[in-house]
């Protein structure tokens, strides 16, 4: 950049701020339906549609409705959809192996979305805490959080998601080594089209609160995540983990959370220039969200700000629990 400008009042920078025609002439940053995947709650029966209380305006939504779902986001401009199951305590192991069951909820609502709405991209997410009765992301034993021994299984897991037609898969779970294992054994077992979204800069956050109550992950916690996920201070850790995922072939990355990592976003556009992605995590939503409920917040406008933030900030797209409600607002 070398950025010229006349002196006073030859340069007047408020001429670009004159009307709104002109602003959108000259906005750096516009954000479209485009930019948006969709988490959404998965959990059992039919026609459910049940609020998840720590996220005003979220639902977990049976299959059925997730269909539904499905549509209205691809008939909005929405290009993903991005599943997590809330599984049954019941299906909860230590060996989690409902994690790679192709019957499972998140397998299931793969299926029916793309035999009825088969434009959307579906993303599934790799990682063992839906189904663990630890509530971590990898086994457990004696205490430590096993890398290797999750490996094996977040391959299995990825293959069964690839099997039931996933084109997206996200691994989530922060393990050494899991996004060449699984590219891998995509590759050897005929899945060459399916893409890798690494959550590659995914920190150890109490911004996920929210997400655990909903995925119902929270109960069976005990301790933090904090020697898989990153330490929130770290950058320069998240451009070598970057570097490490596409390097063992991930198509797109991710930071995670969002807001308060948006320096780590654009430190990883302009470092790799690769796909990069955002996760605006449950616990950003619930403030804003929660705030907008109450009556502090403006609603609409806190929402379009913060998503053209990760714009501004380097980002391709955004995971967001406000897709469809932004990009109703967007396409007026
Ligand atoms: N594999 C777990 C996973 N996948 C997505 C989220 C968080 C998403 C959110 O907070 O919205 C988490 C939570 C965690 O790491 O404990």
């Amino acid at each position: 950049m070398h950025p010229v400008h006349a002196r006073f009042p030859a340069t007047r920078f408020r001429r670009l701020r004159k009307s709104a025609a002109i602003r959108a002439l000259v906005a750096e940053s516009p954000l479209s339906p485009a930019d948006f995947i969709w988490p959404v709650f998965v959990r059992d029966g039919e026609g459910v549609t049940e609020p998840v209380a720590s996220m005003p305006g979220v639902n977990r939504l049976s299959v059925d409705r997730v269909v539904e779902a499905a549509r209205e986001a691809h008939a909005l401009g929405i290009p993903a959809i991005c599943l997590f199951p809330y599984t049954d305590p019941a299906r909860k192991t230590l060996d989690c192996a409902e994690a790679w069951n192709p019957e499972n909820l998140s397998n299931r609502a793969t299926r029916a979305i793309k035999e009825a709405v088969p434009d959307i991209a579906v993303m599934t997410d790799v990682a063992l805490d839906p189904y663990s009765a630890t509530g971590h992301d990898g086994f457990v034993v004696d205490g430590e959080i096993v890398n290797d021994e999750t490996v094996e299984a977040l391959v299995k897991q990825a293959l069964s998601q690839a099997e039931a037609g996933a084109d997206i898969i996200g691994p989530s779970d922060m393990m050494d080594g899991r996004i060449g294992a699984i590219r891998d054994a995509l590759e050897a077992g005929g899945h060459r089209n399916v893409l890798l979204l690494s959550y590659a800069a995914k920190f150890a956050s109490a911004f996920y609160g929210p997400f655990r109550d909903a995925v119902g992950a929270s109960g069976a916690l005990k301790g933090d995540k904090s020697t898989y996920q990153m330490q929130t201070g770290n950058s320069d850790e998240a451009m070598r983990l970057v570097e490490r995922d596409l390097s063992e072939g991930a198509d797109m990355v991710m930071v995670k959370p969002g807001m308060p990592y948006l320096d780590i976003c654009r430190r990883t556009k302009e470092m790799f220039g690769a796909p990069t992605f955002a996760y605006q995590v449950s616990g950003e939503y619930a403030m804003l969200a929660g705030a907008a409920e109450r009556g502090w917040l403006d609603h609409d406008r806190v929402m379009l700000e913060s998503l053209t933030a990760f714009k501004r900030a380097g980002c391709d797209g955004v995971l967001t629990y406000f897709a469809p409600a932004a990009a109703r607002l967007l396409n007026g």
